[in-house]
């Protein structure tokens, strides 16, 4: 016989809730179930305060419906739509608001929210293929040969690319439990939820996982000691990608936009984001900001070059620095081989050391913390 929800909602009935001691199939907050042959999908709602909590109920959920007969894989995710509470919210901002004159490289700021980890800043971008993981990977190295310990999560859902920009084959091995080592590159420390999620999984499934899957490569990584971890995020301003800001405790976010008018849109709605969930804005990286003729070495600002810095100063944050649209970027980049690891006396190289230091400037002085109230058109 066919398996059906009914099924799943009576199998959750025996997995109780902490706090109410109500069970999960009476509480209302299963959702999405999703049969598909043997391999059952679903999510629990949750306030995104309780992501700790309810992750044990999570696995109790997982392993009761694994025991039905005719199932043979079962992926629950933790959904949250409302934002933490703004005691919560500020709890969690003092907790990781970096001590005043205090980069990563000074002292020890205040709980980073993984132990081992200092500072936890994001990369994002508003909309897709504005070159944010090509961005995150060299800023990423950069932050190493300036003397930081540091660590890449490779958090895009959509498309995760950062271990084929590292050159990365292969997975994870588990250490212990269900801890996890991280892959290395570089010097680096590198995590992709493209170890985790199933290439085939639809993407429509993906938005569920995204909090077990963000806890996990945060808190079942055996990171050991970094000053920075990285974070590139999925591309936009969703739902998807509000769970994952309000769920990993940042330090800060750097947006990465193109010059173009629509590009600029999109990353004042990514600022608009983070600032909504309080994760202070480390600055904007204008990317493939002009072009430099390899032929001539005539250079023709495509896209009216400028428009991040100016978009940067109307918003009250910092600008961090802009890419040129340029050829040896592109493949090194698709080649496993980031520019600043494999040619780092060249320009561009030097472009990204710039904006690595304007970074680690940001974090040290607490980010944008004047930035203007953001309305979004
Ligand atoms: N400054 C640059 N010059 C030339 N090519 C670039 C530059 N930045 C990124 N690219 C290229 O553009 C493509 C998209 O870049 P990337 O994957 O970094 O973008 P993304 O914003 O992370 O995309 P997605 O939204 O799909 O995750 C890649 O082929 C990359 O090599």
């Amino acid at each position: 016989m066919a398996l059906t929800q009914a099924d799943i909602l009576r199998a959750l009935e025996l997995v109780k809730l902490p706090a109410s001691g109500q069970s999960l199939s009476a509480s209302g907050r299963v959702a999405d179930i999703l049969i598909d042959g043997g391999k059952v999908i679903f999510a629990i709602g949750i306030d995104a305060t309780e992501a700790a909590a309810m992750e044990p109920v999570r696995k109790a959920a997982e392993s009761a419906v694994s025991g039905l007969p005719g199932v043979n894989q079962v992926l629950v995710g933790l959904t949250a739509d409302k934002a933490p509470s703004s005691a919560a919210a500020q709890a969690r901002q003092q907790a990781q608001r970096p001590t005043p004159g205090a980069g990563p490289g000074g002292p020890t700021p205040k709980a980073a929210g993984v132990p081992g980890v200092k500072q936890i800043i994001a990369v994002a971008s508003g909309k897709g293929g504005v070159g944010k993981s090509t961005t995150t990977a060299n800023l990423a190295v950069a932050l190493s040969v300036l003397g930081l310990k540091v660590g890449v999560l490779d958090a895009d859902i959509y498309g995760p690319s950062v271990p084929k920009i590292f050159g990365i084959t292969g997975k994870p091995r588990l250490v212990s439990g269900r801890t996890l080592a991280p892959m290395e590159a570089y010097g680096l420390k590198i995590m992709s939820i493209g170890f985790l999620i199933d290439e085939e999984t639809p993407m429509i499934w993906r938005g569920p996982m995204v909090i077990s899957a963000i806890t996990q490569m945060l808190r079942e990584v055996a990171w050991g000691e970094l000053d920075v971890l990285v974070v590139d995020m999925p591309p936009g301003t969703g739902d998807a990608q509000l769970t994952m800001a309000q769920q990993t405790p940042l330090a800060g976010a750097v947006i990465v936009s193109t010059p173009q008018d629509l590009a600029l849109l999109d990353a004042r709605r990514g600022v608009a984001m983070f600032k909504k969930v309080e994760v202070p804005i480390l600055g904007i990286v204008e990317n493939m900001s002009y072009f430099i003729c390899p032929e001539c070495g005539t250079r023709s600002d495509i896209f009216a070059h400028g428009g991040a810095r100016h978009e940067a100063e109307r918003l009250g944050v910092p600008f961090l620095g802009e890419v040129p649209l340029a050829m040896p970027i592109r493949e090194t980049s698709d080649s496993g081989r980031p520019i600043v690891a494999s040619d780092p006396d060249s320009a561009h190289a030097k472009a990204y050391l710039a904006i690595a230091r304007q970074v680690m400037a940001s974090m040290a002085g607490g980010a944008a913390k004047a930035a203007p109230r953001i309305v979004i058109e």
